[in-house]
């Protein structure tokens, strides 16, 4: 591999005319500093070329055997683990792309479009959902090293996970596009970073474009983070331009896993990283090996439910699994144990080998759910089937909530909780793809938190049982999440922001403006809002330009109430929402208007109320009407009367029953996704 770097350096240096009064030797200088090639010039066909070749000669990727030889000399101190951090759509999953072709993980010749993204709704969205991890073998100055790179969510419902992996890594490659800078999302994740202790390496990427000014974003990085300019590596992940000088910059800056923490001749000792389903093998567990080594037959405990398995397969990812004999303490590696229930795997929870006794290692923060949705089959759905379904697209996001519930309006359903908005939404949308008419999703909320008289206190997650009415005399404080929102956007919008900020119930915390004509504002805002659509929101006071990013703001008291939907008088407990005083009037007029909408003209009078802190807010009428499906028909039209009267029965069946008025699926369904 060393010889095939050193022929395309020669081949790459061989196809651009550097301009006069530059060296060769500052070659790598030259190309990480200066403005990218004009398509179509001298250098760009060049570029083209060198990309041709590499695409013929590619990097031999090793079989099992060759892989494991290889990674049996690898001391400790040639490890390194990183993680690649940066904003969304900042290029993570390219970048990761283009390491795994120089190192010969796979094939350049393949059309690699995000190796990494493997979930299908990662592939769809083209986002990252969870953190994957992927083993390469780099050889530099006469030794192997071995790298372990996780490409962690950008977004920031992900943020535990991003957490997670920071913990078996030392160092982060911190990703800035050059058309963009800096956004909210990348300084949250140089937080951080940095509050782990580990090295970053600054990149500039996406130097391809036009719109690329990497002055400006150079600039930023040395202000904002304080990292030299001169560290500073200038790539185009899309297209490789000098992916490779990442590389020694990796092994030189980087420290191995620290030799006071990782030892190989202690008892097998390792932390559960992920996990997940696949349905030939069942579980999967992605594991940071801290102390001795395990393989194949070895019997395993996991130390928080003493449950004991035997080994089944050990390996690393390459990018797909590859079966090693054994896995020695520094690797991030997987174990199959070789069961099918996922609910046996704890992430942070440690694996020991049966009877040692080693002491468990500290575990992770367990993640929060953010926002529930209430899902009910409709009308002749079979239960059974549809849960088995549910259960199985949750399989490999261990992170979703998923619970029984029964509505008096929507009868038996389940509960489910997302960790944040884009989490919801993500799932939202497989739901309404798979299951379509069959499945009525409820409005998301958020979770409250409720203090008794009697010093106890309740989070909800079901508006419907929010304390309300007699219920209400046991309470002392009602309190509401908020979100610690970081945004940023061009200096010009500050004051609508602000507005918008206010008009959301926001509290300022930190105003900032940055030398790039940009402001970075800090505002606690209500989580209730924030999954309200809240960045749509502040996109469309900035014209586009705003970015967001946010963490767990804590629980405030609030002048929080339940307020509920009734329909001749009978409340729709799945239509509930619990809301702040100052929501409740607007809100009331505007839901009891659009139910009328939607519910289907009766055959008696419909009174629509909404009710809250035992007060009706709003009142609308439906008049009663008897449709007669038959009325525009000829006597002697007997067939086509059938048919008719047939499909009207068929209509009924699909009716849901409150009290006597009868609300159908689809206005159900209507009403909730505000159509
Ligand atoms: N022109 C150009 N486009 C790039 C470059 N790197 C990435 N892109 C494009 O930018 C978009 C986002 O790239 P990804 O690699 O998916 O970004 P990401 O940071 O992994 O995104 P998340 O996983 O969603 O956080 C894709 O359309 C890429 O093709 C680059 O160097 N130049």
């Amino acid at each position: 591999m060393k010889l095939f770097n050193s022929v395309n350096r020669l081949l790459f240096k061989k196809q651009f005319k550097l301009p006069s009064g530059i060296k060769r030797n500052s070659f790598i200088r030259y190309n990480s500093t200066e403005p990218p090639f004009t398509q179509g010039s001298e250098e760009y066909k060049g570029y083209l070329k060198y990309e041709l070749d590499k695409k013929n000669n590619p990097t031999p990727i090793l079989n099992n055997e060759e892989l494991f030889e290889r990674i049996s000399n690898i001391p400790l101190k040639n490890y390194r683990n990183f993680i690649i951090v940066a904003h969304i759509d900042h290029g993570k999953s390219t970048l990761s792309d283009r390491l795994l072709e120089i190192t010969g993980v796979v094939n350049p010749t393949t059309d690699n479009k995000q190796v990494l993204d493997k979930l299908d709704v990662e592939r769809e969205r083209g986002i990252t959902v969870k953190a994957q991890t992927v083993s390469m073998i780099y050889h530099y100055k006469g030794e192997d090293y071995m790298f372990h790179l996780v490409d962690s969510p950008g977004h920031v419902d992900f943020r535990l996970e991003v957490i997670r992996s920071y913990a078996s890594c030392q160092g982060a490659l911190l990703l800035v596009d050059a058309s963009e800078g800096i956004k909210a999302q990348t300084v949250a994740n140089f937080y951080i970073a940095y509050s782990m202790n580990l090295h970053l390496i600054p990149i500039i990427n996406k130097i391809d474009l036009d719109t690329a000014d990497i002055p400006r974003a150079e600039e930023q990085i040395e202000e904002t983070f304080e990292l030299l300019r001169d560290d500073i590596v200038h790539v185009s992940a899309k297209t490789g331009l000098n992916v490779e000088y990442i590389l020694p910059k990796i092994i030189e800056n980087i420290p191995s896993p620290p030799i006071e923490k990782y030892h190989r001749d202690l008892p097998f000792r390792a932390q559960i990283v992920d996990s997940w389903y696949d349905a030939y093998v069942g579980v999967i567990m992605l594991v940071n090996v801290v102390d001795g080594s395990v393989k194949k037959g070895d019997k395993v405990e996991f130390c928080k439910t003493g449950e004991k398995y035997e080994v089944k397969e050990v390996g690393i990812m390459y990018p797909d699994r590859r079966a090693l004999p054994k896995l020695v303490a520094g690797q991030v590696a997987y174990i199959i144990p070789g069961f099918k229930d996922p609910n046996n795997v704890f992430v942070g929870d440690t694996l020991r080998k049966v009877g040692t006794n080693v002491e468990p290692l500290i575990g992770f923060e367990e993640p929060k759910p953010m926002v529930f949705v209430g899902a009910f089959p409709a009308d002749g759905t079979d239960f059974k089937k549809m849960e088995e379904s549910l259960q199985h697209l949750f399989l490999n996001d261990r992170s979703v909530v998923f619970q029984r519930t029964t509505s008096n309006a929507l009868g038996q359903g389940w509960k489910l909780g997302f960790l944040g908005s884009l989490h919801a939404s993500i799932f939202k949308e497989r739901l309404e793809k798979e299951h379509g008419k069959n499945l009525i999703i409820t409005a998301p909320t958020v979770p409250y938190k409720v203090e008794f008289k009697d010093g106890k206190s309740e989070i909800i997650s079901n508006p419907d049982d929010f304390p309300d009415g007699n219920k209400k005399s046991n309470v002392i404080e009602l309190f509401e999440p908020f979100v610690e929102a970081l945004m940023t956007f061009p200096k010009e919008y500050t004051g609508s922001v602000m507005t918008l900020c206010e008009n959301n119930r926001g509290i300022q915390k930190e105003v900032q403006y940055l030398s790039n004509g940009q402001t970075l504002m800090k505002y606690f805002i209500p989580t209730a809002h924030l999954i309200d659509d809240f960045f749509g929101k502040l996109k469309g006071v900035t014209k586009g330009y705003a970015s967001l990013d946010y963490d767990d703001g804590g629980y405030r008291p609030s002048d929080i109430y339940k307020m509920e939907l009734l329909v001749n008088g009978e409340s729709i407990d799945a239509l509930s929402t619990v809301l702040h005083k100052s929501q409740i009037e607007k809100n009331g007029r505007e839901f009891v208007k659009r139910l009328k909408e939607f519910l289907r003209i009766q055959q008696f009078e419909v009174i629509i109320q909404a009710k809250a802190n035992g007060r009706i807010i709003a009142r609308e009428t439906i008049k009663a009407r008897r449709k007669d499906v038959l009325a525009k028909l000829h006597a002697s039209d007997i067939s086509r009367r059938k048919k008719l009267l047939v499909k009207q029965k068929e209509g009924k069946k699909q009716l849901k029953s409150v009290g006597k008025v009868n609300i159908s699926n689809d206005a159900f369904q209507a009403f909730l996704r505000r159509e």
